[in-house]
Protein backbone atom coordinates (compact mmCIF):
# COMPACT_ATOMS: atom_id res chain seq x y z
CA UNK A 1 0.00 0.00 0.00
CA UNK A 2 2.68 2.36 1.13
CA UNK A 3 3.97 2.67 -2.07
CA UNK A 4 1.15 3.82 -4.13
CA UNK A 5 1.11 6.73 -1.82
CA UNK A 6 4.92 7.53 -1.23
CA UNK A 7 4.73 9.81 -4.46
CA UNK A 8 1.89 12.16 -3.44
CA UNK A 9 3.11 12.95 -0.12
CA UNK A 10 1.20 10.61 1.92
CA UNK A 11 2.04 7.27 4.08
CA UNK A 12 -0.23 4.46 5.89
CA UNK A 13 0.11 4.70 9.67
CA UNK A 14 -1.29 2.60 12.49
CA UNK A 15 -2.65 3.97 15.05
CA UNK A 16 -5.74 3.29 18.07
CA UNK A 17 -7.96 3.85 15.15
CA UNK A 18 -6.47 1.73 12.87
CA UNK A 19 -4.72 2.19 9.51
CA UNK A 20 -5.09 5.98 8.53
CA UNK A 21 -3.47 8.41 6.04
CA UNK A 22 -0.92 10.85 7.09
CA UNK A 23 0.86 13.32 5.32
CA UNK A 24 4.36 13.50 4.46
CA UNK A 25 4.73 16.67 2.64
CA UNK A 26 3.02 19.92 3.70
CA UNK A 27 -0.38 20.70 1.52
CA UNK A 28 -2.12 23.97 1.13
CA UNK A 29 -5.60 24.68 1.93
CA UNK A 30 -7.59 23.74 -0.96
CA UNK A 31 -5.32 21.43 -2.45
CA UNK A 32 -6.45 18.02 -3.81
CA UNK A 33 -4.59 15.17 -2.17
CA UNK A 34 -6.55 11.86 -3.79
CA UNK A 35 -7.70 11.99 -7.28
CA UNK A 36 -6.77 10.97 -10.73
CA UNK A 37 -4.58 7.63 -11.06
CA UNK A 38 -3.73 7.37 -7.33
CA UNK A 39 -7.32 6.41 -6.58
CA UNK A 40 -10.95 7.13 -6.65
CA UNK A 41 -10.92 6.54 -9.87
CA UNK A 42 -12.82 3.29 -9.83
CA UNK A 43 -14.79 3.18 -6.77
CA UNK A 44 -16.21 -0.35 -6.18
CA UNK A 45 -20.16 1.61 -6.45
CA UNK A 46 -21.69 4.29 -7.53
CA UNK A 47 -25.27 5.31 -8.13
CA UNK A 48 -26.14 6.23 -11.33
CA UNK A 49 -28.13 9.78 -12.38
CA UNK A 50 -30.71 8.04 -13.91
CA UNK A 51 -31.52 5.96 -11.44
CA UNK A 52 -31.00 8.97 -8.64
CA UNK A 53 -35.42 10.15 -8.68
CA UNK A 54 -36.66 6.89 -7.48
CA UNK A 55 -34.13 4.20 -6.18
CA UNK A 56 -32.58 3.05 -3.34
CA UNK A 57 -29.62 4.91 -2.24
CA UNK A 58 -28.02 1.39 -1.33
CA UNK A 59 -29.51 -0.94 -3.45
CA UNK A 60 -30.61 0.80 -6.04
CA UNK A 61 -33.97 -0.61 -5.95
CA UNK A 62 -36.44 1.05 -7.85
CA UNK A 63 -39.69 1.42 -6.36
CA UNK A 64 -39.67 4.81 -4.21
CA UNK A 65 -41.36 8.13 -4.70
CA UNK A 66 -39.59 11.02 -3.96
CA UNK A 67 -39.06 11.64 -0.50
CA UNK A 68 -38.02 7.97 0.24
CA UNK A 69 -34.50 7.58 -0.68
CA UNK A 70 -33.79 4.33 0.63
CA UNK A 71 -35.21 0.53 1.56
CA UNK A 72 -34.60 1.28 5.12
CA UNK A 73 -37.12 4.44 4.92
CA UNK A 74 -39.29 2.16 3.47
CA UNK A 75 -39.42 -0.67 5.58
CA UNK A 76 -40.05 2.05 8.82
CA UNK A 77 -43.38 3.44 7.17
CA UNK A 78 -44.30 -0.10 6.08
CA UNK A 79 -44.15 -2.36 9.08
CA UNK A 80 -45.08 -5.27 7.43
CA UNK A 81 -42.71 -4.52 4.76
CA UNK A 82 -39.58 -5.13 7.19
CA UNK A 83 -38.65 -7.85 4.03
CA UNK A 84 -37.55 -4.62 1.85
CA UNK A 85 -35.11 -3.82 4.16
CA UNK A 86 -33.63 -7.69 4.43
CA UNK A 87 -33.56 -7.38 0.68
CA UNK A 88 -31.96 -4.04 0.07
CA UNK A 89 -29.14 -5.72 2.07
CA UNK A 90 -29.26 -8.60 0.40
CA UNK A 91 -28.56 -7.27 -3.05
CA UNK A 92 -26.20 -4.86 -1.95
CA UNK A 93 -23.93 -7.06 -0.51
CA UNK A 94 -24.80 -9.77 -3.41
CA UNK A 95 -24.32 -7.37 -5.97
CA UNK A 96 -20.58 -6.33 -4.65
CA UNK A 97 -19.42 -9.97 -4.57
CA UNK A 98 -21.16 -10.44 -8.31
CA UNK A 99 -19.18 -7.66 -9.35
CA UNK A 100 -15.87 -8.66 -7.54
CA UNK A 101 -16.64 -12.18 -9.45
CA UNK A 102 -16.82 -10.65 -13.06
CA UNK A 103 -14.10 -8.32 -13.24
CA UNK A 104 -14.61 -5.49 -15.25
CA UNK A 105 -17.97 -6.45 -16.57
CA UNK A 106 -20.54 -5.67 -13.92
CA UNK A 107 -24.07 -7.76 -14.91
CA UNK A 108 -26.22 -4.73 -14.77
CA UNK A 109 -24.92 -1.49 -15.82
CA UNK A 110 -25.85 0.18 -12.00
CA UNK A 111 -22.49 0.29 -11.41
CA UNK A 112 -19.80 2.47 -12.53
CA UNK A 113 -16.91 0.27 -12.44
CA UNK A 114 -15.18 -2.33 -10.53
CA UNK A 115 -11.60 -1.69 -9.00
CA UNK A 116 -10.69 -4.45 -6.83
CA UNK A 117 -11.06 -8.40 -6.41
CA UNK A 118 -12.12 -9.49 -3.25
CA UNK A 119 -9.13 -10.22 -1.81
CA UNK A 120 -8.15 -6.78 -2.56
CA UNK A 121 -10.80 -5.41 -0.61
CA UNK A 122 -10.30 -7.82 2.59
CA UNK A 123 -6.58 -6.39 2.84
CA UNK A 124 -7.65 -2.83 2.68
CA UNK A 125 -10.10 -2.36 4.81
CA UNK A 126 -11.14 -2.82 8.07
CA UNK A 127 -13.68 -5.46 9.31
CA UNK A 128 -15.33 -3.88 12.11
CA UNK A 129 -17.55 -6.73 13.95
CA UNK A 130 -19.80 -3.74 15.82
CA UNK A 131 -21.82 -2.66 13.24
CA UNK A 132 -24.55 -4.92 12.91
CA UNK A 133 -25.30 -6.77 15.75
CA UNK A 134 -26.32 -9.94 14.51
CA UNK A 135 -24.75 -9.61 11.80
CA UNK A 136 -23.99 -13.66 11.85
CA UNK A 137 -27.63 -14.07 12.10
CA UNK A 138 -28.85 -12.25 8.87
CA UNK A 139 -25.94 -13.44 7.01
CA UNK A 140 -27.04 -17.33 7.93
CA UNK A 141 -30.83 -16.45 7.28
CA UNK A 142 -30.04 -14.96 3.67
CA UNK A 143 -27.41 -18.21 3.12
CA UNK A 144 -30.08 -20.70 3.79
CA UNK A 145 -32.99 -18.59 1.77
CA UNK A 146 -33.69 -18.40 -1.58
CA UNK A 147 -32.38 -15.47 -2.09
CA UNK A 148 -29.37 -17.43 -1.97
CA UNK A 149 -29.36 -17.48 -5.66
CA UNK A 150 -28.30 -13.71 -5.54
CA UNK A 151 -24.70 -14.50 -4.87
CA UNK A 152 -22.11 -16.02 -7.57
CA UNK A 153 -22.36 -19.72 -7.64
CA UNK A 154 -18.91 -20.46 -6.97
CA UNK A 155 -19.14 -19.45 -3.22
CA UNK A 156 -22.24 -21.29 -2.06
CA UNK A 157 -21.07 -23.83 0.21
CA UNK A 158 -20.56 -24.38 3.83
CA UNK A 159 -18.78 -20.72 4.03
CA UNK A 160 -21.53 -18.59 2.30
CA UNK A 161 -22.93 -17.03 5.71
CA UNK A 162 -19.54 -15.76 6.70
CA UNK A 163 -18.74 -14.51 3.39
CA UNK A 164 -21.56 -12.25 3.09
CA UNK A 165 -20.99 -11.05 6.55
CA UNK A 166 -17.69 -10.09 5.81
CA UNK A 167 -18.22 -8.78 2.78
CA UNK A 168 -21.42 -6.72 4.94
CA UNK A 169 -18.77 -5.48 7.30
CA UNK A 170 -16.33 -4.03 4.83
CA UNK A 171 -19.13 -2.20 3.26
CA UNK A 172 -20.44 -0.93 5.96
CA UNK A 173 -17.42 0.48 7.21
CA UNK A 174 -16.17 1.53 4.08
CA UNK A 175 -18.55 3.04 2.05
CA UNK A 176 -19.66 6.89 1.75
CA UNK A 177 -22.62 8.18 1.13
CA UNK A 178 -23.23 10.96 -1.76
CA UNK A 179 -25.46 13.29 -2.53
CA UNK A 180 -26.66 14.73 -5.81
CA UNK A 181 -28.81 18.01 -5.60
CA UNK A 182 -30.61 18.75 -2.30
CA UNK A 183 -28.30 16.81 -0.33
CA UNK A 184 -30.56 13.93 -1.39
CA UNK A 185 -28.46 10.47 -1.04
CA UNK A 186 -27.78 9.03 -4.81
CA UNK A 187 -25.85 5.99 -4.34
CA UNK A 188 -22.98 4.69 -1.51
CA UNK A 189 -19.65 5.06 -2.82
CA UNK A 190 -17.05 1.90 -1.84
CA UNK A 191 -13.37 3.11 -2.46
CA UNK A 192 -10.88 0.63 -0.91
CA UNK A 193 -7.99 3.68 -0.83
CA UNK A 194 -10.40 6.81 0.67
CA UNK A 195 -11.65 3.86 2.47
CA UNK A 196 -8.45 4.33 4.52
CA UNK A 197 -9.08 8.16 5.84
CA UNK A 198 -10.19 8.03 9.41
CA UNK A 199 -13.07 10.34 11.31
CA UNK A 200 -13.07 13.49 12.96
CA UNK A 201 -15.69 15.89 14.09
CA UNK A 202 -13.41 18.84 13.10
CA UNK A 203 -11.66 17.43 9.73
CA UNK A 204 -8.97 18.82 8.03
CA UNK A 205 -9.99 17.30 4.84
CA UNK A 206 -13.28 16.77 2.74
CA UNK A 207 -14.15 13.69 0.58
CA UNK A 208 -15.89 16.08 -2.67
CA UNK A 209 -17.44 14.46 -5.82
CA UNK A 210 -18.59 15.81 -8.53
CA UNK A 211 -22.29 15.08 -9.52
CA UNK A 212 -23.22 13.34 -12.16
CA UNK A 213 -21.32 10.95 -10.15
CA UNK A 214 -18.53 9.08 -12.18
CA UNK A 215 -16.02 6.78 -10.99
CA UNK A 216 -13.59 10.11 -11.84
CA UNK A 217 -14.72 13.03 -10.29
CA UNK A 218 -14.42 11.86 -6.79
CA UNK A 219 -11.41 13.15 -4.75
CA UNK A 220 -10.25 14.41 -1.24
CA UNK A 221 -9.24 17.88 -0.73
CA UNK A 222 -7.73 19.71 1.68
CA UNK A 223 -9.85 22.20 4.03
CA UNK A 224 -7.31 23.70 5.84
CA UNK A 225 -2.74 24.05 5.51
CA UNK A 226 -1.45 20.36 6.67
CA UNK A 227 1.82 20.03 7.90
CA UNK A 228 3.85 16.92 7.36
CA UNK A 229 2.92 14.17 10.11
CA UNK A 230 -0.55 15.22 10.21
CA UNK A 231 -3.47 13.00 9.74
CA UNK A 232 -5.50 13.72 6.88
CA UNK A 233 -9.06 12.85 8.87
CA UNK A 234 -12.58 13.84 7.11
CA UNK A 235 -16.08 13.73 8.53
CA UNK A 236 -18.23 10.96 8.32
CA UNK A 237 -21.08 12.67 9.42
CA UNK A 238 -22.05 16.52 9.28
CA UNK A 239 -19.86 17.71 11.73
CA UNK A 240 -22.52 20.71 12.05
CA UNK A 241 -24.84 18.19 13.26
CA UNK A 242 -25.14 18.21 17.47
CA UNK A 243 -22.98 15.39 19.16
CA UNK A 244 -25.88 13.57 20.56
CA UNK A 245 -26.85 12.93 17.03
CA UNK A 246 -22.92 12.80 16.21
CA UNK A 247 -22.48 9.87 18.25
CA UNK A 248 -25.26 7.44 17.90
CA UNK A 249 -24.65 7.52 14.17
CA UNK A 250 -21.33 6.97 13.90
CA UNK A 251 -21.55 4.41 16.17
CA UNK A 252 -24.49 2.67 14.17
CA UNK A 253 -22.70 3.11 10.59
CA UNK A 254 -19.08 2.81 11.68
CA UNK A 255 -19.11 0.78 14.45
CA UNK A 256 -16.84 3.81 16.64
CA UNK A 257 -17.28 5.88 19.70
CA UNK A 258 -16.05 9.19 18.17
CA UNK A 259 -13.59 11.08 21.04
CA UNK A 260 -11.94 13.31 18.36
CA UNK A 261 -10.73 16.80 20.01
CA UNK A 262 -14.21 18.20 19.75
CA UNK A 263 -15.90 14.95 21.39
CA UNK A 264 -13.56 14.09 23.43
CA UNK A 265 -14.10 16.77 25.88
CA UNK A 266 -18.02 16.58 25.92
CA UNK A 267 -18.05 12.92 26.43
CA UNK A 268 -15.67 12.97 29.59
CA UNK A 269 -18.38 16.38 30.58
CA UNK A 270 -21.49 13.90 30.26
CA UNK A 271 -19.63 11.47 32.02
CA UNK A 272 -19.08 13.22 34.60
CA UNK A 273 -22.77 14.83 34.30
CA UNK A 274 -24.09 11.62 35.01
CA UNK A 275 -27.63 12.12 36.37
CA UNK A 276 -27.09 15.92 35.18
CA UNK A 277 -28.75 16.37 38.49
CA UNK A 278 -26.36 19.36 38.69
CA UNK A 279 -24.78 20.69 35.53
CA UNK A 280 -21.04 21.58 36.05
CA UNK A 281 -19.19 23.89 33.52
CA UNK A 282 -18.35 21.99 30.09
CA UNK A 283 -14.93 22.00 29.51
CA UNK A 284 -12.71 24.58 28.53
CA UNK A 285 -15.40 27.41 30.74
CA UNK A 286 -13.09 29.06 33.56
CA UNK A 287 -14.62 31.45 36.45
CA UNK A 288 -12.43 34.28 34.94
CA UNK A 289 -14.49 33.73 31.50
CA UNK A 290 -16.92 37.19 31.88
CA UNK A 291 -18.47 37.23 28.51
CA UNK A 292 -19.01 34.26 26.01
CA UNK A 293 -19.09 35.01 22.93
CA UNK A 294 -21.12 32.90 20.61
CA UNK A 295 -20.53 31.13 16.76
CA UNK A 296 -22.50 33.92 15.59
CA UNK A 297 -20.89 36.50 17.29
CA UNK A 298 -23.74 37.26 20.12
CA UNK A 299 -22.06 37.94 22.92
CA UNK A 300 -23.33 35.85 25.79
CA UNK A 301 -23.69 38.01 29.07
CA UNK A 302 -24.32 36.48 32.50
CA UNK A 303 -23.45 36.38 35.90
CA UNK A 304 -23.65 33.19 37.59
CA UNK A 305 -20.53 30.48 36.11
CA UNK A 306 -22.98 27.61 35.71
CA UNK A 307 -24.98 29.31 33.50
CA UNK A 308 -21.98 30.67 31.50
CA UNK A 309 -20.94 27.34 31.17
CA UNK A 310 -24.89 25.85 29.69
CA UNK A 311 -24.36 28.86 27.43
CA UNK A 312 -21.22 27.79 25.96
CA UNK A 313 -22.48 24.67 25.76
CA UNK A 314 -25.65 25.50 24.05
CA UNK A 315 -23.62 27.27 21.51
CA UNK A 316 -20.85 25.25 20.71
CA UNK A 317 -22.91 22.01 20.48
CA UNK A 318 -26.45 22.84 19.88
CA UNK A 319 -26.11 25.95 17.88
CA UNK A 320 -28.22 27.70 20.21
CA UNK A 321 -27.56 31.23 20.16
CA UNK A 322 -28.51 32.35 23.73
CA UNK A 323 -28.45 36.20 25.02
CA UNK A 324 -28.68 37.03 28.73
CA UNK A 325 -30.64 35.38 30.50
CA UNK A 326 -31.67 34.11 34.08
CA UNK A 327 -29.82 30.74 35.48
CA UNK A 328 -32.93 29.38 35.62
CA UNK A 329 -33.96 30.15 32.44
CA UNK A 330 -30.82 29.10 30.97
CA UNK A 331 -31.40 25.56 32.65
CA UNK A 332 -34.99 25.39 31.04
CA UNK A 333 -33.48 25.89 27.55
CA UNK A 334 -30.67 23.11 28.21
CA UNK A 335 -32.66 20.75 29.41
CA UNK A 336 -35.63 21.65 26.42
CA UNK A 337 -32.93 21.82 23.80
CA UNK A 338 -31.95 18.25 24.78
CA UNK A 339 -35.43 16.98 24.93
CA UNK A 340 -36.50 18.20 21.25
CA UNK A 341 -32.65 16.98 19.65
CA UNK A 342 -33.33 13.34 21.33
CA UNK A 343 -36.80 13.22 20.83
CA UNK A 344 -37.32 14.92 17.27
CA UNK A 345 -34.29 12.52 15.84
CA UNK A 346 -35.57 11.05 12.29
CA UNK A 347 -36.43 7.78 13.40
CA UNK A 348 -40.06 8.34 14.63
CA UNK A 349 -41.33 10.37 11.50
CA UNK A 350 -42.09 6.82 9.73
CA UNK A 351 -43.63 5.32 12.00
CA UNK A 352 -47.02 6.13 11.51
CA UNK A 353 -49.85 9.01 12.94
CA UNK A 354 -50.01 7.30 16.05
CA UNK A 355 -46.00 7.29 16.98
CA UNK A 356 -45.82 10.85 15.47
CA UNK A 357 -48.58 12.06 17.88
CA UNK A 358 -46.98 10.35 21.02
CA UNK A 359 -44.04 12.00 20.26
CA UNK A 360 -45.68 15.76 19.74
CA UNK A 361 -47.03 15.26 23.16
CA UNK A 362 -43.54 14.38 25.12
CA UNK A 363 -42.20 17.22 22.91
CA UNK A 364 -44.55 20.07 23.30
CA UNK A 365 -43.72 21.89 26.73
CA UNK A 366 -40.12 21.34 25.82
CA UNK A 367 -41.14 23.58 22.37
CA UNK A 368 -43.15 25.96 24.00
CA UNK A 369 -39.62 26.62 26.40
CA UNK A 370 -37.67 26.73 23.38
CA UNK A 371 -39.98 29.16 21.57
CA UNK A 372 -40.63 31.50 25.15
CA UNK A 373 -37.39 31.40 25.88
CA UNK A 374 -35.25 32.35 22.68
CA UNK A 375 -37.72 33.54 20.18
CA UNK A 376 -38.62 31.58 16.89
CA UNK A 377 -35.13 32.85 15.36
CA UNK A 378 -33.13 30.14 17.19
CA UNK A 379 -30.76 27.47 15.91
CA UNK A 380 -32.70 24.50 16.64
CA UNK A 381 -34.21 24.43 13.04
CA UNK A 382 -33.50 20.85 11.94
CA UNK A 383 -35.61 19.71 14.93
CA UNK A 384 -38.17 22.38 14.54
CA UNK A 385 -37.90 21.39 11.28
CA UNK A 386 -39.04 17.83 12.30
CA UNK A 387 -40.95 18.23 15.06
CA UNK A 388 -43.22 19.98 12.42
CA UNK A 389 -42.99 16.85 9.71
CA UNK A 390 -44.19 14.83 12.98
CA UNK A 391 -47.24 17.17 13.34
CA UNK A 392 -48.13 16.62 9.67
CA UNK A 393 -47.87 13.01 9.76
CA UNK A 394 -49.69 12.78 13.11
CA UNK A 395 -52.60 15.07 11.42
CA UNK A 396 -51.92 17.47 13.75
CA UNK A 397 -52.81 20.77 11.82
CA UNK A 398 -52.58 23.05 15.24
CA UNK A 399 -49.63 22.69 15.88
CA UNK A 400 -48.14 22.68 11.82
CA UNK A 401 -50.42 26.29 12.38
CA UNK A 402 -48.22 27.14 15.41
CA UNK A 403 -45.30 26.44 14.32
CA UNK A 404 -44.49 26.93 10.67
CA UNK A 405 -44.64 30.51 10.84
CA UNK A 406 -41.65 30.03 13.29
CA UNK A 407 -39.80 27.49 11.07
CA UNK A 408 -40.15 30.40 8.48
CA UNK A 409 -38.96 32.99 10.24
CA UNK A 410 -35.92 30.76 11.02
CA UNK A 411 -35.46 29.72 7.53
CA UNK A 412 -35.49 33.56 6.41
CA UNK A 413 -31.45 33.91 8.23
CA UNK A 414 -30.56 31.30 5.92
CA UNK A 415 -32.34 30.49 2.67
CA UNK A 416 -33.51 33.83 1.37
CA UNK A 417 -36.37 34.17 -0.48
CA UNK A 418 -37.35 30.97 -1.41
CA UNK A 419 -36.20 27.61 -1.37
CA UNK A 420 -37.62 23.91 -1.52
CA UNK A 421 -37.48 23.72 2.27
CA UNK A 422 -39.61 26.75 2.43
CA UNK A 423 -41.77 25.93 -0.76
CA UNK A 424 -42.60 22.76 1.23
CA UNK A 425 -43.23 24.70 4.47
CA UNK A 426 -45.65 26.97 2.90
CA UNK A 427 -47.53 24.49 1.80
CA UNK A 428 -47.67 22.50 4.82
CA UNK A 429 -49.23 25.88 6.25
CA UNK A 430 -51.55 25.98 3.96
CA UNK A 431 -52.99 22.76 4.52
CA UNK A 432 -53.25 23.36 7.96
CA UNK A 433 -54.94 25.92 7.74
CA UNK A 434 -57.82 24.75 5.57
CA UNK A 435 -57.47 21.90 7.85
CA UNK A 436 -58.20 24.27 11.45
CA UNK A 437 -60.76 27.38 9.25
CA UNK A 438 -63.01 27.67 12.09
CA UNK A 439 -65.52 30.05 9.99
CA UNK A 440 -66.81 30.67 6.94
CA UNK A 441 -64.71 33.45 6.74
CA UNK A 442 -61.31 31.82 7.95
CA UNK A 443 -61.95 29.40 5.27
CA UNK A 444 -62.39 32.03 2.34
CA UNK A 445 -58.77 33.39 3.67
CA UNK A 446 -57.26 29.79 3.51
CA UNK A 447 -58.68 29.42 0.45
CA UNK A 448 -57.14 32.15 -1.36
CA UNK A 449 -54.07 31.52 0.69
CA UNK A 450 -54.26 27.97 -0.36
CA UNK A 451 -54.78 29.05 -4.45
CA UNK A 452 -51.30 31.18 -3.95
CA UNK A 453 -49.56 28.58 -2.73
CA UNK A 454 -50.19 25.59 -5.08
CA UNK A 455 -49.53 28.32 -7.87
CA UNK A 456 -46.27 29.42 -5.93
CA UNK A 457 -45.13 25.51 -5.81
CA UNK A 458 -46.11 24.90 -9.71
CA UNK A 459 -43.66 27.54 -10.23
CA UNK A 460 -40.94 26.24 -7.92
CA UNK A 461 -41.14 23.02 -8.69
CA UNK A 462 -42.45 23.12 -12.31
CA UNK A 463 -42.40 19.62 -13.96
CA UNK A 464 -39.63 17.82 -11.76
CA UNK A 465 -41.29 17.10 -8.90
CA UNK A 466 -45.66 16.50 -9.69
CA UNK A 467 -45.91 13.85 -6.92
CA UNK A 468 -45.11 16.40 -4.27
CA UNK A 469 -46.59 15.40 -1.13
CA UNK A 470 -48.16 18.58 0.59
CA UNK A 471 -48.60 19.52 -3.57
CA UNK A 472 -50.58 16.74 -3.47
CA UNK A 473 -52.82 17.46 -0.62
CA UNK A 474 -53.23 21.17 -0.64
CA UNK A 475 -54.33 19.88 -4.44
CA UNK A 476 -57.16 17.09 -2.82
CA UNK A 477 -58.34 20.14 -0.55
CA UNK A 478 -58.42 22.84 -3.25
CA UNK A 479 -60.25 20.39 -5.84
CA UNK A 480 -62.98 22.53 -7.32
CA UNK A 481 -60.63 25.80 -7.90
CA UNK A 482 -57.90 23.78 -9.18
CA UNK A 483 -59.19 21.65 -11.67
CA UNK A 484 -59.91 25.33 -13.76
CA UNK A 485 -55.85 26.47 -13.06
CA UNK A 486 -54.65 22.57 -14.38
C1 LIG B 1 -13.17 3.91 6.49
S1 LIG B 1 -12.35 2.95 7.72
C2 LIG B 1 -10.95 3.93 8.06
C3 LIG B 1 -9.68 3.15 7.97
C4 LIG B 1 -9.47 2.15 9.08
N1 LIG B 1 -8.91 2.80 10.26
C5 LIG B 1 -8.58 0.99 8.63
O1 LIG B 1 -7.72 0.57 9.41
O2 LIG B 1 -8.81 0.48 7.53
C6 LIG B 1 -13.46 3.23 9.03
C7 LIG B 1 -13.13 2.53 10.32
O3 LIG B 1 -11.97 3.13 10.92
C8 LIG B 1 -12.13 3.27 12.33
N2 LIG B 1 -12.17 4.72 12.66
C9 LIG B 1 -12.23 5.74 11.81
N3 LIG B 1 -12.19 6.93 12.45
C10 LIG B 1 -12.12 6.64 13.76
C11 LIG B 1 -12.07 7.44 14.96
N4 LIG B 1 -12.10 8.78 14.93
N5 LIG B 1 -12.01 6.79 16.15
C12 LIG B 1 -12.00 5.43 16.21
N6 LIG B 1 -12.04 4.63 15.12
C13 LIG B 1 -12.11 5.22 13.91
C14 LIG B 1 -13.46 2.60 12.66
O4 LIG B 1 -13.19 1.27 12.99
C15 LIG B 1 -14.20 2.67 11.34
O5 LIG B 1 -15.20 1.66 11.21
Amino acid sequence: MGRRFEHLGLEVRDDDKGRGLYCTRSFAAGELLLVGAVCCEAPLLVGLPELWKSSCAKCFATEFDDELRSCKEYARGHKEDNWQELVCYALSISRLLRLLHSGLDPPTSRCASVAVSLDDLAELCTPNEDVWEDLEGFAELLAASPLNSLFPADLHGPDLATVISHCYEQLACNSFLICGPAEKPVGQLCDPISGLLNHSCKPNAAMVWQVPVNGRTHMVRCIRDLQAGEEVLISYVDPSRPWWIRQPTLKASYGFICDCVVCGEINAWERAVGSRADLPLPPGITASIAAVTAADGTVLLVSEEKTRGVCAFLNREMGIAVQAASDKDIRHVADAAITVGRLSAADSLQRGAAEAQRRIEQLRPAMQTLLQLLGPQHMLLRELTSVLRLAEVAGDWNICVDLAPVVLASLAITDGEMSSRKADILAILAVAKLRTAADDGALQRAHAEGRHVFEMLGRFYGEQLPQHAPRTWLRQLLVMDLDSMD
